[in-house]
């Protein structure tokens, strides 16, 4: 099944727009996991276990995987995914862009080692740069476009000599020229509700990967009255902090899932689904 298609299905499933985003920070993890050489693992596991119920989709995020030298974990923890959520789809976050003879490399690293069903990806190189994850027909591309942080605007926001700013340049290109398989994706920050509506008005059903509610403050309710796409879908709205962290005692594991739940029903309550 390609890309779109389970996310399709993972939205019907699960009556959900949010996506749990897998940043593990060390330092912020419960005591009974303080120390142990699996703890990465076992934290995203036990995270990913209790608010798949609630979810469309998780994103590990992989320098948190990298900076620790725990690749290794990231890798089981998408073998243990797909083996115990298969239906669950996994966006790998690395923001790749390189000339396409590396690209190659790092496609084959979203999609053969960690074996995701999408990655995020960096435009500034252009088209020659994202070919290589494009020839992975059934995975997902999810191209950076108008991105949650305020620094984003340094050159997202630069206009051309019609008055068109590069972040909708962005959208175009990708609805119209580069996903001609119908596997792409943008990134829209829930911090820029204006922009996301711009973007959806030009992309008609393409998926929204939108980050920045939650630990960044963005709106639920402005983020889905401008991203939803017809059928009250076409989005995936992440937060990672805002659940990974609800709890720091015993209470970790439900408090997480409770911080899911009540995230999913406030994205819903705005959705009218
Ligand atoms: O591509 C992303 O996921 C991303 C794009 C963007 O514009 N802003 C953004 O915050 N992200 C990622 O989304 C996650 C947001 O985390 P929280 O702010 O804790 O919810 C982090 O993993 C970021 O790297």
């Amino acid at each position: 099944m390609i890309f779109t298609q389970k996310l399709e299905c993972a939205w019907s499933s699960s009556g959900s727009l949010l996506t749990v985003g897998l940043d593990p920070d060390t330092k912020r993890f419960p005591a009974e996991l303080q120390g142990r050489p699996d703890a990465i693992f076992e934290f995203c596991r036990s995270i990913v276990d209790v608010t798949a119920p609630y979810a469309c989709a998780v994103k590990p995020q992989i320098a948190y995987f990298s900076a620790h030298r725990a690749e290794d974990q990231l890798e089981e923890l998408c073998a243990y995914i797909l083996a115990h959520h298969p239906d669950l789809p996994v966006i790998l976050d690395a923001k790749r862009g390189d000339i396409g003879s590396t690209a190659e490399q790092y496609a084959r690293e979203a999609f053969e080692r960690y074996q995701a069903d999408a990655v995020t990806v960096n435009p500034y190189m252009g088209f020659d740069s994202l070919q290589p994850y494009l020839e992975w027909k059934s995975k997902g591309v999810i191209v950076l476009c108008r991105t949650s942080n305020a620094g984003g605007s340094d050159l997202q926001f630069l206009e051309d000599a019609e008055g068109t700013p590069l972040y909708l340049k962005v959208a175009s290109l990708v609805a119209e020229r580069w996903n001609t398989n119908g596997q792409c994706g943008l990134v829209v920050g829930a911090t820029f509700p204006d922009e996301i509506a711009k973007v959806r008005a030009r992309v008609g059903s393409m998926p929204l990967l939108i980050p920045g509610i939650g630990a960044q403050g963005g709106d639920i309710s402005a983020t889905v009255r401008a991203g939803r796409d017809a059928g009250g879908n076409g989005m995936m709205i992440n937060s990672s902090r805002a659940i990974l962290y609800a709890g720091s005692g015993d209470d970790w594991r439900e408090a997480a899932a409770l911080a899911a739940r009540a995230t999913r029903d406030a994205i819903n309550a705005e959705r009218g689904g």
